[in-house]
């Protein structure tokens, strides 16, 4: 006899037809992580290289490791084939700067929106709004296998907590972004995560989210969620003790400067939460120009000289080429579709200028 718990569970799992529970809306089955991590499964070596990525960006956050965390890559994949040239550039890259930077990878397969637009390559990886999910997972999943062959740790917004259980473990960090790190959800789920997290400041550019989001994160907590078998679940976390604060700006201006940056500390030294500084140098930080990135990058860099070193990680956007562009059926290759994006060549330059000035 079914249940109605076990009709949702048949449907979760394993029925591929269409259902109607309400006028308002239709639903459409999806594999269940399980069946997504046993068909793109992540071998031994590849997990014991991403636990050690892992370990190795929480060195350069808690301050054991003096070299600078650089998370860079575009705005959001939108094509797998420019995504993996990006890739392969950055793993060419990697070593001519491993003496002074980590660089991770920025895998986005989700966009928060402000209102609305597309949603990142999990929701539609034909970018038709045909909204093709189980493809999304696949191809993102599929995608980010590839990347991590090539020897590169990646990073990610955490958006909708049901895809992070798709995609978890192939992520060295990941990001709450400004919209979500108020969100009781994102810390909780946070609070689960073996890996170190970044939330941002708001979009108001208030820092106070965030610093209560890291207390939060760092707790144990008991949560509704999904098990693997795409089971309802009281999910129980450990909390976690790898969380840090992103500077992206907000709505009054960038917050990246050594004014912004030394009250930032003193915000979270007043909270009492001991936790390293990454800045954002796109997002509300550029005013949304991405040629303006060279320029924060290199404040920061000059901050940290200066002997700021709390100031342990910077974030970029970076694609093949300069700019963005709108969402139409005829595209440039290796141009985002999202916010903009300083191209290659402008990267490649920065990165190894940066190297150079940590080196000297
Ligand atoms: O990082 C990307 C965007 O800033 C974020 O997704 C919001 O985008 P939107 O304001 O264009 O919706
Ligand atoms: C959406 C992003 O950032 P924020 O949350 O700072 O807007 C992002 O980093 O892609």
């Amino acid at each position: 006899m079914n249940s109605p718990v076990s009709a949702l569970q048949l449907s979760l799992v394993s029925n591929n037809s269409t259902q109607s529970d309400s006028t308002q809306r239709r639903t459409r089955p999806l594999p269940t992580p399980a069946v997504l991590r046993q068909r793109l499964p992540l071998n031994a070596l590849l997990a014991e290289q991403v636990r050690s990525q892992r370990e190795a960006i929480r060195n350069i956050l808690h301050g054991h490791d003096p070299r600078l965390l650089v998370v860079i890559g575009p705005c959001s994949i939108h094509d797998a084939d420019a995504a993996l040239d990006y890739a392969q550039r950055l793993a060419e890259l990697a070593p001519q700067v491993e003496d002074r930077m980590l660089l991770v990878m920025r895998a986005y397969i989700e966009k928060p929106r402000t209102t609305i637009g597309w949603k990142g390559l999990v929701y539609d990886p034909q970018l038709d709004g045909s909204g093709d999910m189980a493809g999304g997972l696949e191809l993102s999943r599929r995608l980010m296998l590839q990347m991590i062959e090539l020897g590169l740790p990646l990073a990610s917004e955490l958006l909708q907590p049901l895809v992070a259980g798709y995609v978890d473990d192939l992520l060295g960090w990941a990001a709450i972004g400004a919209r979500t790190s108020e969100s009781q959800i994102h810390r909780e789920l946070v609070s689960g995560l073996d890996m170190p997290v970044g939330f941002k400041n708001g979009t108001d550019g208030s820092m106070g989210i965030a610093i209560d989001a890291m207390r939060s994160a760092a707790h144990p907590h008991q949560h509704f969620g999904l098990d693997e078998l795409g089971r309802p679940a009281l999910v129980e976390t450990l909390g976690n003790p790898d969380t840090h604060l992103v500077l992206r700006g907000g709505n009054q201006g960038p917050n990246f400067d050594a004014i912004s940056v030394a009250g930032a500390q003193a915000e979270l030294n007043r909270a009492g939460v001991e936790a390293a500084i990454m800045v954002d140098c796109s997002h509300a930080n550029s005013g949304k120009d991405p040629m303006r990135q060279p320029e924060i990058l290199h404040d920061v860099i000059g901050q940290r000289l200066a002997g700021n070193d709390n100031l342990r990680a910077v974030m970029l956007e970076s694609h093949l080429f300069d700019g963005n562009q709108p969402l139409t059926a005829q595209l440039e290759y290796g141009v985002s579709i999202t916010d903009g994006c300083l191209g290659w060549a402008g990267t490649e330059r920065l990165l190894l200028d940066a190297a150079e000035r940590l080196r000297g």
